[in-house]
């Protein structure tokens, strides 16, 4: 069984990042920019955000930090995102989900210009993700893919199911399992909480990709044997923090998995960097 190690790979590419960053400031080309827009006080989100900014430091991204009180106003939040899309300095913005009640995340995303839209989730950029043209892809299903390809984990043929359908996992996860430039060409089920059989359909899958925000969902018996298992999922219970799946029932009869923690969570960081930097290469003419 292979573990698929996302604490170790997101680091490799944070190291990949920092060469890259070092080498065009050398040339003095000016660093990426991150503005990160946190609203409210939400513990995990806290911990996500904290996590960005550490992250940014080391690879050399500048990352600016806006805290905003819980009872911000949705002019508020929409004035500083306007704000940020109009500063030459930052290529990238980033608004943490959840957003505080009462504030409405989709016109908030809508407003965040889609070549700073480094998480990407404006519609412009899910569009041409389904389209398969160059863009943002959302960082968790970015990150599932990267750590697939860097497993040298093939999908090609193979029968994928992801289990949720959210729009930032489970839909652009489907899109990208189908097609994602030169990988992928799987034949992709999104099942959900109305599909019937699910079990059933989970047990068929070589890949299966679980992202359902429950504890432990996926059990021994809805995997196949040597399907590749990743666990999106990052459920805080009193036994700590656990995936969707069962991993200690699963991981003797999968040929790879990922663990939670240490799995897609820092892939989901290190792809955000990944995507900062193209902001900044783009916005500079330095994409080839
Ligand atoms: N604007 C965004 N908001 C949210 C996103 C996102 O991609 N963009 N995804 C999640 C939260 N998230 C990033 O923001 C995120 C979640 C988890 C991890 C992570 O590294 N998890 C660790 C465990 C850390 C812990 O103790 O909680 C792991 O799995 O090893 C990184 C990023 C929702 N919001």
């Amino acid at each position: 069984m292979i573990l698929l190690d996302g604490k170790a790979t997101a680091a490799a590419i944070r190291s990949e990042l920092k060469d890259k960053v070092a080498a065009q400031e050398a040339r003095g080309i000016r660093t990426p920019g991150l503005a990160v827009i946190l609203v409210g006080e939400d513990p995990a989100s806290q911990v996500y955000v904290r996590n960005k900014e550490k992250a940014c430091e080391n690879v050399g991204i500048r990352s600016l930090a806006y805290r905003l009180p819980a009872d911000s106003t949705q002019d508020a939040v929409e004035g500083l995102i306007r704000e940020l899309n109009a500063r030459d300095d930052v290529d990238g913005i980033l608004l943490q989900l959840p957003l505080p009640k009462g504030l409405d995340s989709q016109a908030c995303l809508d407003l965040i210009a889609p070549d700073k839209d480094v998480d990407g989730f404006h519609p412009v950029n899910m569009g041409r993700l389904a389209l398969g043209l160059p863009g943002f892809a959302p960082c968790t299903p970015a990150g599932v893919i990267e750590l697939l390809r860097r497993h040298n984990v093939t999908t090609s043929g193979k029968r994928a199911v992801v289990i949720g359908r959210s729009n930032i996992v489970g839909k652009p996860m489907a899109m990208m399992l189908w097609g994602y430039g030169d990988f992928a060409n799987a034949t992709v089920t999104v099942c959900h909480s109305r599909t019937p059989e699910l079990a059933k359909l989970c047990a068929e899958a070589d890949i299966l990709v679980a992202a359902i925000g429950r504890p432990h969902f996926v059990t021994a018996d809805m995997v196949k044997d040597g399907a590749v298992v990743v666990d999106v999922g990052i459920n805080r219970t009193d036994d700590g923090l656990v995936g969707d799946c069962d991993f200690a029932a699963i991981k003797d009869k999968v040929s790879a998995i990922t663990p939670v923690p240490g799995g897609v969570g820092p892939m989901t960081i290190a792809m955000l960097l990944v995507n900062t930097v193209k902001a900044c290469e783009n916005h500079l003419g330095l994409a080839n």
